[in-house]
């Protein structure tokens, strides 16, 4: 059966939503342990990573990560007409929110979309032909035709549903690679 994509934005930011403190710290250690052990991570020079927010799973940990090892790492900042365009930083960036909630560098060096190895796209679910429910922007269906870097996605278990559980639409763009983070084991008895 097919469900609207609104409804399932709506039920995957739920599933995020519930995630305890704990649950996002240990989950924050496995998405470090299992991007950087990839080895498109390893050959990675630029890394474009969102700073996350809210619900969304943490990405300190990776952009920490990623600047000691010396990677190039970029993240984005919206521009008019939905499109948005990945700024260097480092660990001296200033940043300012945007009014959609998000940070977002404030004089930052742009980078180009053929000059980034590999993305960790953000998002609320997918499917198990890798496509992709986001906040439902377009920002990302619009920039990943511009670049050839590696499309890895993180998801948790509940939100991974099975291919043609809604209609993509002709401007979807699939990941290359969804990687499933697990939570910390819950106690049964
Ligand atoms: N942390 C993080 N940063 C990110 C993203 C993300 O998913 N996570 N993005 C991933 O794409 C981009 C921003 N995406 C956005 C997606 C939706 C809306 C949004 O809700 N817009 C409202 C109002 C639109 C308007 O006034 O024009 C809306 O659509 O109703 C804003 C930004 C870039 N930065
Ligand atoms: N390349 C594009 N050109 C024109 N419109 C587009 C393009 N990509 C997406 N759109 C439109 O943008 C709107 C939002 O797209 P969609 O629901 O796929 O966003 P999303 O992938 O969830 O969000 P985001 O990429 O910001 O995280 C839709 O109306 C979609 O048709």
């Amino acid at each position: 059966m097919m469900i609207d994509k609104e409804t399932l934005r709506k039920q995957f930011r739920g599933n995020l939503a519930t995630l305890s403190d704990i649950q996002r710290i240990v989950m924050m250690q496995e998405m470090t342990k299992l991007v950087t052990a990839h080895p498109r991570w390893q050959t990675a020079q630029t890394v474009a990573v969102t700073l996350s927010q809210d619900e969304e799973l943490p990405t300190q940990l990776l952009i920490h990560t990623a600047l000691i090892q010396g990677k190039r790492v970029v993240v984005p900042k919206v521009a008019p007409k939905r499109q948005m365009d990945f700024y260097q930083v480092t660990t001296s960036t200033e940043y300012a929110r945007h009014r959609f909630g998000m940070l977002e560098p404030i004089d930052a060096p742009i980078v180009m979309p053929n000059e980034i190895d590999l993305l960790i796209v953000p998002g609320l679910g997918y499917d198990e032909a890798q496509q992709r429910i986001g906040f439902g922007g377009g920002y990302y269906d619009r920039y990943l035709p511009r670049t050839t870097g590696y499309k890895l996605a993180l998801a948790i278990e509940q939100n991974i549903v099975p291919a043609g559980t809604w209609a993509v639409e002709e401007t979807d763009v699939a990941m290359d690679e969804v990687i499933v983070i697990r939570g910390p084991r819950e106690q049964t008895s």
